[in-house]
Formats: structure tokens, sequence, C-alpha cells
């Protein structure tokens, strides 16, 4: 029997200072200690964008606009058992202020720096997508 492929759907919430937004993995969990990007599993039969809205208000108390959410990259994780899909997204409109409702810490840094904190194998490649996106110049600075 396949396994079905497990939609994790994450954010890089970039400021005015061009800074992003990690968390560190509370105890317990899988990748306890590692940062990562705010987000979290889709649910059966929701969308992904209205999954990353909910997971934003759940882990850091912001109110979200799915439209407000732009696809950056993607990258395969989890194991042959556990497969994951994870689909990450820049926010730069929220409301409320960034609050470690479930995480750990809250750290803000600059994409090129991510790389160098401790996250899950799956962010690099993200951190690096994310580093290289915002480079190009994103479509709302072309405006
Ligand atoms: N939110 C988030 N999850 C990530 C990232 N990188 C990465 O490998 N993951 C993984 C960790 C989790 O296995 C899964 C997200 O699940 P979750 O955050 O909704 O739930 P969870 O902690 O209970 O996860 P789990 O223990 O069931 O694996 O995706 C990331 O940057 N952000």
């Amino acid at each position: 029997m396949t396994n079905t492929i497990i939609i994790v759907v994450a954010a890089a919430l970039i400021d005015s200072a061009g800074r992003t937004l990690v968390q560190q993995r509370p105890p317990g969990k899988a990748h306890a200690g590692l940062w990562e990007f705010p987000g979290g599993k889709v649910e059966p039969g929701e969308r992904p964008d209205a999954a990353l809205a909910r997971e934003l208000a759940e882990e850091l108390g912001l109110f979200v606009e799915p439209g407000a959410l732009e696809p950056i990259g993607f990258v395969q994780a989890g194991t042959p058992e556990r497969p994951m899909l994870l689909l990450l997204h820049a926010c730069r409109d929220w409301q409320g202020e960034p609050a470690a409702l479930e995480a750990t810490a809250l750290h803000w840094d600059r994409p090129e720096a991510l790389a160098a904190l401790p996250m899950p194998p799956a962010d690099y490649p993200l951190a690096a997508a994310l580093a290289r996106w915002l480079a190009a110049g994103m479509p709302h600075d072309r405006r």
C-alpha cells in the first residue's frame, strides 16, 4: 500500500527590514529545539492557504488573509513511511504582533543567515529558495 503524502504549509513572514521569522520547536515534538518556519499540516478537506492562515493564528496569534500568502517553493521531506511535501509561502501583510504561543522562542533574521541555525533538514533548501526569491525581487517590489 502506498502512503498518502502529508502536506505541510509554512510561512516566511517578512518584516519591513527584510528579516524573516523562525520559531523554535518545543520539547517532545519531532525536530525539538530546531528552528522552523511557522506552519503545520493541512487537514483533510482544508485549502492549503486557509490551513496556513489557521496555523499562523494558532501559533503566533496573527490574522492573515489567505490572499496575502505568496508561493515561494516546495521540498519533499519525511520518510518513505511518512512522506511529506512542504510548501513555503511568503507573507508581508499580517495583523497583530507575533507571539510564541506554541514555540519555545521566536527569532527574526535575514534569510541568508537562517542556514546558520539548526533547522529540520528540509528547511535548508527552503531557506535557500527564500533567499533567491528575495534577491530576485518580489512581484510586490516591481509594482
Ligand atoms: N511547521 C513546520 N513544519 C516543518 C518544517 N520543516 C519540517 O520538516 N517540518 C515538519 C515537522 C512536522 O513533522 C511537520 C509539521 O507538523 P506540525 O508542526 O503540524 O505538527 P507536529 O509538530 O505535531 O508534527 P509531528 O510531531 O506530528 O511530526 O513538518 C517547517 O519549517 N515548519
